[in-house]
């Protein structure tokens, strides 16, 4: 087993040359910027999805309550800050791009800036860390359909790849480890040494789930609840190397939609925090390592509607930021970029991950992550085997 002391350095990579590509595109959710915005932004979510109506009508009172404005893409420009510093403190010459899937600025108008600015091969980072239809091949997806956009209007083809999974990057998971810390120190002192951890991540159907990732690891919950995991393992021993402490986890789930009849991922957070309470937990931390940044999800359904129930229960709780704009976050992007790039030129570069999973593939293969539900009209994919 890995010392959780041990800090991982980052492989050093002596060069700083991304070639063969010439861009590195953002490519996030996107969020409502006002009210008017969020009717839109939850039509363009949801369109041919079966999201009942009184869900869509529950989930824009959480954006109104925030003035209409996802904390997202205020995110998405302070990590682009973030790598742009990173690239340019180590002489990393690669432009950066950025663009959506349900909110401007758009992906399509992102590409077509690339294309317009004949670049040729582009490479994704996705704000989304984890295999899962929802996490990685509806972005795959939405890249195909923009890029066929693109070819319709006649510009010159681009070549996308996207980076891998880098849920078990140090520079994902330290951070995360560093914020639960700080989420503990903030629990007032009496509770601290018997607060459990809540590692929470985004519910999806569990046909979903069970079909995350490579054909070969399709079964109970598929590579979506493994690699959570796994994350989840990482952090809670880092945190147990830190205070001393060996507390009790578990990953919980949260910002379910859908209909009722069909099955999503549980136990839900608000359904833990009440069984954690009545189990004698003097304490909990939710620790959110399905997201990227502190969005809505995390600003409504845990900062908001769990803090609201363990306020009820009389529960002391909080909550750990995400990786965010954190440093060591941008410089795994940076590495992240250098190693696939050296891939593509036909080298063996170092491949940086934590724990037993092992990094984990650069190209995903035909079958992985496929649409569950079956009504769906399979669609192509950009940046895989299919
Ligand atoms: C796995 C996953 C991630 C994590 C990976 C990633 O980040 O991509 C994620 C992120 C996010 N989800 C977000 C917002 C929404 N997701 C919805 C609906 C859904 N999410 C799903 C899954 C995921 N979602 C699923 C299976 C649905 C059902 C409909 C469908 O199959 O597509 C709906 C519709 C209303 C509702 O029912 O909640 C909204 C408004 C925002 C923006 C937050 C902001 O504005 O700050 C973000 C980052
Ligand atoms: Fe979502």
């Amino acid at each position: 087993m890995p010392d959780p002391r041990d800090p991982h350095p980052l492989p050093d990579r002596p060069d700083a040359d991304a070639g063969p590509y010439d861009a590195l595109l953002l490519l996030s959710f996107g969020g409502p910027e006002g009210p008017d915005d969020v009717v839109p932004f939850l039509e363009n979510v949801t369109r041919g999805r079966g999201i009942p109506r009184e869900r869509l009508k529950e989930v824009g009172k959480h954006y109104f309550l925030f003035g209409g404005v996802s904390p997202i893409n205020a995110q998405n420009r302070e990590l682009l800050d973030a790598l742009r510093k990173e690239f340019a403190e180590h002489g990393l010459d690669l432009p950066l791009y950025w663009g959506n899937r349900n909110w401007a600025p758009y992906l399509t108008d992102a590409l077509r800036e690339i294309a317009d600015a004949g670049h040729h091969r582009v490479l994704v980072l996705a704000t989304s860390a984890y295999a899962s239809y929802s996490g990685c091949r509806q972005y795959r997806e939405n890249l195909a359909a923009s890029l066929a956009v693109l070819a319709e209007e006649g510009r010159p083809a681009l070549r996308v790849d996207k980076l891998r999974h880098y849920f078990n990057h140090p520079g994902f998971v330290e951070p995360m480890a560093d914020h639960t810390l700080a989420a503990l120190a903030a629990l007032p002192e009496g509770v601290r040494d018997g607060a459990r951890l809540a590692f929470t991540t985004h519910s999806i159907p569990t046909a979903a789930a069970d079909t995350s990732g490579p054909v070969e690891g399709h079964g109970d919950g598929g590579a979506y609840v493994a690699q959570h995991l796994e994350v989840a393992r990482l952090v809670a021993e880092r945190v147990r190397a830190a205070t001393g402490v060996d507390r009790p986890w578990e990953l919980v789930y949260q910002s379910r939609s859908g209909a009722p009849h069909i099955p999503w991922l549980e136990p839900d957070i608000c359904d833990h925090l009440e069984a954690e309470h009545a189990a004698g937990a003097p304490a909990v931390v939710m620790v959110p390592i399905g997201f990227v940044s502190d969005h809505m999800e995390v600003k409504y359904d845990l900062d908001t509607e769990a803090t609201a129930k363990a306020e009820e229960l009389g529960l002391p709780v909080s909550r750990a930021a995400t990786v965010g704009a954190d440093r060591r976050f941008a410089a795994a992007v940076r590495d992240l970029v250098l190693e696939r790039a050296a891939t593509e030129r036909g080298l063996a570069p170092v491949r940086c991950a934590l724990g037993a999973l092992g990094p984990s593939h650069d190209v995903c293969p035909a079958g992985c992550c496929p649409v569950a539900d079956k009504r769906q009209p399979p669609r192509p994919a950009a940046a895989g085997t299919d």
